[in-house]
Formats: C-alpha cells, structure tokens, sequence
C-alpha cells in the first residue's frame, strides 16, 4: 500500500523514512516533494558505449538556473537524501514541471528498500526550458512491502548526488 503524507510524516519523524533535509510543507496527500540539485551531469560522447565508464560532463546551476536544452540528455539530482529500509520507493515528475515539458524520469523510478542517497533523475525537456535549483520538480512515494525486508546493496550506494550510470561495473556476459 502507498503511505499517506501523514504516515510519511509519522515514519520520519520515527526515524523509519530518511528525508535529509526534512521539510514537512513539502508532504503531500501520497507522497514528500524533492528539489532539484544544483549539479547536472550531461553525456559528451557521441556514442556511449555500455561496457565502458562514461565521462560525463559535470555542470553547477548558480541561482540563475540553466537552460535544458532538447534534443539533450541529463542527469539532475535530488537535493534530499531519500529512502528508507522498511518502505520501497518510486519517483514521479510533479505535474507542474511535466506540463512545461521538463521530464525527470523515464524507465527506472524503483527505489529499494535500503537505498537512502540523493536520487539521479533522468532528465530531457520538450522545449528550451530554464531550471532553477531549489525548485520542487518531484515526488517520491512510499510503499509497504509483502515479505521481510533486504537492504539495498548495489552500484549506487553510498551516492551523495546524481551519478553517471555505473552499468559498466556489472559483469559482461560472456560470449
Ligand atoms: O530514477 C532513479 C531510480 C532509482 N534510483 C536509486 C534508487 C534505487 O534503489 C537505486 C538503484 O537503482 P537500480 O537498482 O534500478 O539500479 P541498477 O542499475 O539495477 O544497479 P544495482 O543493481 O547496482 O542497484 O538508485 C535513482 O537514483 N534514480
């Protein structure tokens, strides 16, 4: 079942959801809303191979934001840390940056239960469009699971902003 607002507040505040920092105007009926970081992380190679590291480019937002560009491939962060080991999570774009055309996620919105860290959003936008760090551009939702509990023990533990994706590490299948 998805908490409501009042059970993330109360789970937080138990120490059972982490939200760091924890601003309790930012709950909503069914979920917290997350701000977005001031790092963006943007691919440069003209092909990105899977089994290599890629070497993206790391941008830092003054508060006059930064223009997305179409076309283009980003990766944001959340400013939050996020997460929790009793609850798993998934992450949805606010209507209000969606209808401008700002997509903050496409095909990987699970979050395990155990994975607390700042969340990597994948970003593209419709149309040029300025973004401002600070602003509520998300919302993680929490669930309760059926079964005990495994902590998240994976390529992006320990994160402290958005990071490149790590699949390189993964083992290659063999021929
Ligand atoms: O859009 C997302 C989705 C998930 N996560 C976080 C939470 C999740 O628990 C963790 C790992 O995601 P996932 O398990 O999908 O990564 P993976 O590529 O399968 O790597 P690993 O198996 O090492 O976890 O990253 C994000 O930061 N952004």
């Amino acid at each position: 079942m998805i908490l409501s607002g009042p059970e993330i507040l109360a789970e937080t505040r138990a120490g059972r959801i982490h939200i760091d920092d924890f601003d309790p105007e930012r709950l909503e009926p069914n979920s917290y809303g997350f701000r977005l970081a001031d790092d963006i992380l943007r691919y440069e190679q003209d092909v990105i191979d899977c089994f290599e590291a890629p070497t993206p480019e790391h941008l830092k937002m003054g508060p006059e934001g930064m223009v997305l560009e179409p076309g283009r491939f980003y990766l944001g962060g959340t400013m939050e840390a996020m997460g929790s080991p009793h609850y798993a999570a998934t992450l949805y774009a606010c209507r209000s940056a969606s209808t401008l055309g700002i997509w903050i996620q496409f095909s990987a919105p699970l979050g395990h239960s155990g994975a607390v860290f700042p969340w990597t959003l994948e970003m593209k936008v419709a149309h040029p469009v300025r973004v401002y760090p600070g602003m509520v551009i998300g919302k993680l939702a929490f669930w309760s699971m059926q079964g005990d509990p495994t902590g998240y023990d994976g390529k992006y533990t320990g994160s402290t902003s958005a990071v490149a994706s790590r699949l390189s590490l993964d083992v290659r299948v063999p021929d």
